[in-house]
């Protein structure tokens, strides 16, 4: 099954061209980097993946129901939003209501809208919403106020609730930019154990390409909107990523990352060419 088709996805705001004909294919269960430089197109792409924004033109199909396409939203979107779970760098949670009720929000979805806005969970849901809670290491703070946590915790916690929401794909758009190593590890971990757990598929954009390297078997790399690299993240190589980054080079690549020699065993598209080269293996 295939997770994510997207096919000639274009997005223009004004006269930026953000998104640019991208095409590409995620199977269900991988988990795969997104990455390149700041601008490069990186949130938009997910912000279309999970039907939260019209492209131009180009269709994107999320594990096999269209939910876009030609600028157009499915009429099923709304509905297929819900095995979509997305979590943003600044945690999007309710800073005042506690950890668990947060949580508990991942049910809205799936139960009717007066028990929903009266906030009335039966004891099944806040079960599965503390083993949710317990699987990403936070059931002790379930009912402190989400204010209180670390970054790193509520980032979790946002992780929590998009367990509770049942989703089956997990975009998360630069889940760890402001935490420190250790949390930021800890985040990924998570979705790493998420994803070979339970078979989630899980697309995350990145900014420092040692966690893609490390957690991520496939990586896609974004320039000026439009797909550049798709293949291996141990085929990165120092050179193609100074390419991609440009100035910011220093501070986003991985001091061990391997020789521009390095092997490719998978098709990618590389920085310059505009079209698919098959890399030798
Ligand atoms: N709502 C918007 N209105 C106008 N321009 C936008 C909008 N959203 C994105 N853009 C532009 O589209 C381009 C891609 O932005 P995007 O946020 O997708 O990049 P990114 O790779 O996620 O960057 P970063 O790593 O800094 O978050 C940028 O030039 C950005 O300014």
């Amino acid at each position: 099954m295939v997770a994510v088709s997207i096919d000639g996805l274009t997005k223009t705001f004004g006269r930026k061209r953000a998104l640019n004909g991208v095409s590409l294919e995620i199977p269900a269960g991988e988990m795969v980097a997104l990455i390149g430089a700041s601008g490069s197109g990186k949130s938009t792409l997910i912000r279309h993946i999970a039907g939260l924004e019209r492209g131009d033109a180009g269709c994107i199909a999320i594990h096999g129901r269209e939910i876009q396409s030609a600028g157009r939203l499915s009429g099923e979107a709304r509905d297929m939003r819900r095995s979509i779970g997305v979590i943003f760098q600044q945690f999007n949670l309710v800073d005042r209501l506690p950890v668990i009720t947060n949580v508990l929000v991942g049910f809205l979805g799936q139960i009717n809208r007066l028990r929903g806005t009266l906030g009335f969970f039966s004891r099944n849901e806040k079960h599965i919403a503390m083993r949710a809670l317990h699987r990403v290491g936070i059931c002790e703070q379930a009912r402190q106020r989400a204010s209180t946590l670390s970054g790193g915790q509520q980032q979790r916690a946002a992780i929590a609730r998009a367990l509770v929401q049942g989703a089956r794909l997990m975009l998360a758009d630069e889940p760890i930019a402001s935490l420190d190593p250790a949390s930021a590890r800890r985040v990924m971990e998570i979705l790493a154990g998420i994803n070979k757990e339970d078979g989630m598929t899980v697309v995350v954009s990145l900014h420092q390409v040692e966690y893609a390297r490390r957690y991520c078997p496939r990586t896609i790399a974004m320039k000026d909107g439009a797909v550049v690299y798709d293949g291996p993240s141990v085929a990165l190589d120092t050179a193609f990523l100074k390419e991609l980054y440009g100035e910011a080079s220093d501070e986003l690549i991985l001091p061990d990352a391997p020789v521009s020699d390095q092997p490719r065993e998978r098709p990618v598209v590389a920085i310059g060419s505009g079209a698919p080269a098959l890399a030798t293996a």
